[in-house]
């Protein structure tokens, strides 16, 4: 396996496939490690993601949970007030600020960590062939020395300017939405509360952003406006004197990066020619004002590698792939609409525009403003279960969803167990239900890496092996989750969207054998398909 790219999204993928004992080398055009911050946080179900790479016991060190998001008027008002709380959904703060280089650099120690994974920095790659076989890259260091590597399978994790998107030659969507905003990235010399930890100032007279972004820092962003040179906003004077009526001077804070930058709506037509694919801002890239830009790469490369692990193993085909674009692209572009969204709404400079657009959601609020994106949007379309005479093209829920967090106790009590959706997909069962698994299913089952947990309710102790097979529903989220679909077991995929649910034996048996039927179809004709 290669990667192309060492930010956050090449580092998660290669600690994914380097813990189902892959090995991962990784070409990154950078001498050393990238040390001004990019994202400033990420939500709740990305830190469940993060956690499965084995940084979870760290995360907490790095982060600063978010209070709250919300956008104020020129005048004061509030528009838009959104909580965030620190028992989320997902097992974690719904928002996790934090310092980039301080999560890049716990994703390197993990990566050092675990055998398998070979960094190569100076290593710019500017070739790239596809075969019936695999890849030949040639990645060239500062001095122009090439070295060629080979590969079966190529991710390009290599950012808004990937080189392996454009070698791959697929076509992008760009909605043109684009605005330049001057980003402050500070270190506070003393501590100071900040509530909420996130504000929009929708101020026309200069939109403004204000955001937490781990311990001890915070980053103001601050929008060009019409006739603004950037030269002008690109100066340091013009970054402190920004800053000040914020109470940020040089005797507060130090500047650790000013910059101005150019945010973007657009998508790769395609993630997938070949044997080449695409994750994270090489794939897309959208404005900020959901916090979704690297949440949405790492949950590509989740979705990733657990498919490229069945592909390598053996145990699905190759056709597997192309439902990673099929799915992360819809669920994407969602994203980014989103962004899209709220950003119209924040990027206004004119003062009657301004007027209008807060009189208009002033009155229709009650409560609600412009709404923040689900973080968590459900897969509707790829590899799900559709039982029996059921639309194609249809999602039926739960299949797609991505399941709550659930607390699993050992049946001989003591402390929670390891989460076992983080190793493959699991059937969850309520320990009454009968589910009539043949031997051969339950070996399809495990050869395919999935487990079975029965289920029992909450308070019980009953009698059991003890082992993961048997585990009891803590605080009663998986019971209750399969309750609300009158289910009585479900199949979860390693990334925790469920792939499908059944209420009796015989829907259990459907729902593995679908799981078997769509792994290992080919693709349906080659046609079309780049690469
Ligand atoms: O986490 C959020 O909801 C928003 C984060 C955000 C908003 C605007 C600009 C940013 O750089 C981050």
């Amino acid at each position: 396996m290669l990667v192309v790219g060492y930010g956050p999204v090449g580092s998660v993928l290669s600690v994914l496939l380097a813990q189902r004992g892959w090995r991962v080398t990784v070409l990154e055009r950078r001498r050393r490690p990238y040390t001004l911050p990019r994202a400033t946080s990420f939500d709740g179900e990305t830190a469940r993601l993060l956690a499965g790479a084995g940084i979870g016991g760290e995360l907490g060190r790095i982060t600063e949970p978010g209070t709250g998001y919300q956008w104020r008027t020129a005048d004061g008002r509030t528009l838009l007030d959104i909580g965030f709380t620190t028992e989320g959904r997902y097992g974690w703060p719904d928002a996790n600020t934090m310092h980039q280089p301080a999560l890049e650099e716990l994703l390197a120690a993990r990566a050092a960590e675990l055998p398998g994974i070979t960094v190569l920095r100076d290593s710019r790659v500017v070739d790239l062939a596809d075969g019936p076989a695999g890849v030949t890259v040639t990645a060239e260091d500062d001095e122009g020395v090439a070295r060629t590597f080979r590969a079966r399978w190529v991710v390009g994790c290599d950012g808004a300017n990937s080189f392996v998107r454009d070698r791959m030659g697929v076509s992008v969507t760009d909605l043109g939405f684009s605005y330049e905003w001057l980003l402050c990235d500070v270190e506070l010399r003393e501590p100071r509360a900040f509530v909420p930890t996130n504000v929009q100032l929708c101020d026309p007279a200069r939109p403004t952003t204000l955001v937490g972004s781990g311990p001890g820092h915070r980053r103001w962003e601050f929008m060009r406006l019409p006739g603004e040179r950037a030269a002008e906003l690109n100066r340091e004077e013009t970054a402190w004197r920004l800053l000040a009526p914020f109470g940020v001077t040089p005797d507060t804070a130090r500047l650790l990066r000013s910059t101005t930058y150019i945010f973007q709506a657009r998508w790769a037509d395609e993630w997938r020619a070949g044997h080449v694919l695409l994750a994270g801002d090489a794939a897309h890239l959208m404005p900020p004002f959901a916090g979704q830009g690297m949440c949405s790469g790492v949950r590509d490369v989740v979705g990733l590698a657990w498919r490229l692990d069945l592909v390598l193993r053996g145990r699905a085909a190759d056709a597997l792939l192309d439902t990673y674009t099929e799915e992360r692209k819809a669920q994407v572009r969602e994203s980014i609409l989103a962004s899209v969204q709220l950003g119209r709404l924040i990027c206004v400079t004119d003062p009657a525009a301004a007027a209008e657009r807060d009189a208009t959601v002033l009155a229709n609020q009650r409560g609600r403003g412009p709404g923040r994106p689900d973080p968590a949007l459900p897969v509707t379309r790829g590899l799900l279960h559709r039982p029996e005479g059921a639309d194609p093209d249809t999602r039926v829920p739960p299949a797609g969803e991505v399941l709550p967090h659930g607390r699993l106790l050992p049946l001989s009590g003591g402390a929670p167990l390891d989460d076992p959706v983080r190793r493959g997909f699991v059937l969850f069962a309520k320990s009454e239900a009968e589910l009539g698994l043949t031997p051969e299913r339950l070996s399809f089952l495990r050869d395919a890496g999935a487990e079975v947990v029965r289920l029992w309710p909450a308070g019980t102790s009953p009698d059991g092996t003890g082992d993961l097979a048997d585990a009891v529903d803590a605080d009663g989220v998986l019971r209750g989750f399969l309750d609300r679909y009158g289910a009585t077991a479900l199949l979860v995929r390693p990334d925790y969207h469920v792939f499908g649910t059944a209420a009796a034996a015989a829907g259990v048996a459907a729902l593995v054998d679908d799981l078997r039927t769509r792994l290992t179809a080919p693709a349906p004709a080659p046609a079309g398909r780049a690469g």
